[in-house]
């Protein structure tokens, strides 16, 4: 059975009084739609986790710094009712604009620091949107517990932050990256990619798989960087905004993997950005 769409924040807080009545301990998984089978683990981690599960379907213009980005985001409601239908989830928020930011709206959260490198640097402005809109998603849904994947990893980092600086009572929980069989990590996105450029996007994993062993062999980034930029563009890769060895905490740049560290990619190809990220645990 479908989910109930609710697109009034009145419904859904009215369906909250009704679960905390029965006790129920409530999950929520933000998205932006488009689902695929990355979004569906974090439902079925929720669903494994409480007894009551909503996910949120909002493309949020705050968090998009490229306006061509945000018109082509793929938008697929009817779809996405029905692959949540399986997982039983307890309500689909789909709320409208104003819902979210009513006339006059003034506020924004701002996380510092983590957000200052990578994808802050690349898309001004993203942090903020989605600091500020996570903000309202969880306490518009009153949620105990929250589901992001690691995909995003830096976004992870961003929004575990941002709700302990806020005192917001959830627990984030960060899910493992879903990938297609090539390994190229599933995204919305990759839906724009034409045939010929998936092929090619295949190669980013092993990519980052590669230079994990070489970094838990103890070498420096600096001296395997270079083939990797190299390997990158003979595969026919676009531009290369970032490739980084970081903590896998406080994101701080890491000369080796000499504490559990994070590689993280954002590379362009046909005209789509990707991004990527991989464990690289001392040994
Ligand atoms: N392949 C994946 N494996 C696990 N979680 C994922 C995957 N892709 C997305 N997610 C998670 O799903 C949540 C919603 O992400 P979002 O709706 O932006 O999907 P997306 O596929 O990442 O889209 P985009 O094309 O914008 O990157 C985020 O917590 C994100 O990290
Ligand atoms: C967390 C999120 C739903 C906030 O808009 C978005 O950034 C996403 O889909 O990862
Ligand atoms: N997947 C993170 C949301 C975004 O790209 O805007």
């Amino acid at each position: 059975m479908t989910a109930p769409i609710l697109r009034r924040l009145s419904d859904l807080r009215a369906l909250h009084s009704e679960w905390r009545r029965e006790g129920a301990r409530i999950g929520l998984v933000p998205t932006m739609g488009a689902l695929h089978e990355g979004h569906l683990s974090l439902v079925a981690a929720a669903k494994a986790a409480c007894d009551r599960v909503i996910v949120t379907i909002f493309v949020n213009p705050k968090q998009f710094n490229n306006a061509e980005d945000l018109a082509k985001y793929p938008r697929t409601e009817l779809a996405d009712a029905e692959k949540l239908a399986p997982y039983g989830v307890d309500a689909i928020y789909v709320p409208d604009p104003d819902q979210i930011y009513p006339e006059g709206y003034a506020t924004t959260v701002s996380v510092t620091g983590l957000t200052d490198v990578m994808e802050g640097e690349f898309r001004p402005g993203h942090f903020d949107g989605v600091a500020t809109v996570v903000a309202k998603l969880f306490l518009q849904s009153g949620a105990d517990e929250a589901f992001f994947g690691e995909k995003d990893y830096q976004q992870l980092m961003v929004v575990t932050r941002m709700a302990r600086d806020l005192d917001i009572p959830i627990t984030v929980h960060g899910c493992a990256t879903v990938r297609e069989a090539s390994g190229l990590a599933m995204s919305s996105r990759n839906m724009r990619l034409s045939p010929e450029a998936l092929g090619k996007a295949g190669q980013l994993y092993p990519v980052l798989q590669e230079l994990a062993d070489q970094l838990q062999a103890g070498v420096r980034f600096d001296d395997i960087l270079p083939a990797a930029k190299a390997r990158l563009s003979e595969e026919g890769f676009g531009e290369l905004e970032y490739l980084d060895l970081r903590c896998g905490e406080t994101l701080a740049p890491l000369e080796r993997a000499d504490r559990p560290a994070r590689l993280l990619v954002a590379v362009w190809l046909d005209g789509i950005r990707l991004i990527d990220n991989i464990a690289v645990d001392p040994v």
